[in-house]
């Protein structure tokens, strides 16, 4: 689902600058809230952040472009926040709240975890922004966990009641815990080249190719070292390829981790999974073990059985989610 992005912007309103910046990409935008009471996205512009020193250069170029000035920031990282600085997992950027609050002469900046501001964003979602992989309603009087593989796997639990509570979480490094014998045979491949072998490790855009790599290597057939994108193709190209087993594990390896999650948090009311992976991924899900995956807890399985999830396909969600943080704010 694509949001509406209307072109004009209202000058005569406060500018909200919002942002998502991930260990790949940085997504920038200006909020604000129409009369309707809706939070409206302009301007957005997705930038490589690979090609920057520091987030500061990104929002530089941003508002050098759109020559404008921003009352107020929120912006969300991939990574943990500590006091009001948030130090990025897979990019060596520090960011703090202070330092973006005077260098872009803002009255207010906030910065904030990836997947606090996805969850947050979630909640505001119309339901055609979502895929239904397991039915039921999400239930936001209980606790919901919102998950998803992009660069890294990012993992939050959104807990019940009002105002809204996001708990941010480094789930993404727990340990890989294989479902099947592919799996145990893809975590010995790793386990002897890498010092640890997390989740994320294996589960996102980097671990699509690594899970890619291993299989090619226990099959005996060449990998070509294939990316994310190339993998997800050749996939949808041939049904027999090692890309398609690849993709097919990878959607059943996102089920287990989903349903750890679930039963990890306690999230009675609903899974939530967004990420850039995810969606590319999404035609794959049907027809792995995505479900049982999920579902299978041995003794475990009767708390999971009736946690519907979701897949979010709705565009910007952080963004949202970010924007809410400090358009919802009390002055
Ligand atoms: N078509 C595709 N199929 C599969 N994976 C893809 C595709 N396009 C991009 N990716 C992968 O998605 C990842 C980037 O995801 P995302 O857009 O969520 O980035 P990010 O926000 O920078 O990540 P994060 O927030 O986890 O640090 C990259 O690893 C990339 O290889």
């Amino acid at each position: 689902m694509q949001m509406p992005e209307p072109q004009t912007v209202d000058l005569s309103q406060e500018l909200t600058l919002v942002g998502d910046v991930g260990g790949t990409n940085c997504r920038l935008a200006l909020a604000q809230r129409t009369a309707s009471g809706n939070i409206e996205l302009h301007h957005s512009e997705r930038y490589a952040v690979a090609e920057y020193e520091h987030f500061n250069d990104v929002v530089a170029s941003y508002l050098k472009k759109y020559d404008i000035r921003a009352q107020r920031g929120a912006f969300a990282f991939a990574g943990p926040k500590f006091d009001d600085e948030i130090r990025m997992t897979n990019i060596n950027w520090i960011v703090s709240e202070d330092e973006l609050r005077r260098t872009f002469a803002l009255e207010t900046a906030v910065v904030l975890n990836d997947f606090v501001a996805m969850a947050n964003g979630a909640t505001v979602i119309p339901d055609d922004g979502f895929d239904v992989l397991i039915p039921g309603k999400v239930n936001y009087n209980k606790p919901v966990s919102v998950l998803g593989p992009g660069t890294g796997m990012g993992l939050s639990c959104i807990l019940p009641g009002r105002p809204l509570r996001i708990i941010p979480t480094e789930g993404g490094h727990t340990a890989f815990a294989p479902g099947d014998e592919l799996e145990r045979d893809v975590l010995r491949y790793w386990a002897n080249r890498m010092p640890f072998v997390s989740a994320e490790s294996l589960i996102s855009g980097p671990g699509l190719e690594r899970l890619h790599t291993a299989i090619c290597a226990i099959m005996d057939k060449p990998s070509n070292d294939l990316t994310a994108p190339e993998v997800v193709t050749a996939a949808q190209l041939d049904k027999t390829s090692t890309a398609r087993i690849t993709v097919t594990q990878f959607c059943s390896m996102l089920g287990g981790f989903a349903g750890n999650a679930a039963v990890t948090q306690g999230a009675s009311g609903g899974v939530v999974i967004g990420g850039g992976v995810s969606r590319h991924i999404a035609p794959f899900i049907q027809s792995s073990d995505f479900i049982e995956r999920f579902k299978n807890r041995g003794p475990g399985s009767w708390y999971v059985k009736d946690i519907p999830v979701r897949l979010i396909r709705a565009d910007f969600v952080p963004l949202y989610g970010a924007a809410a943080m400090v358009l919802d704010a009390p002055n």
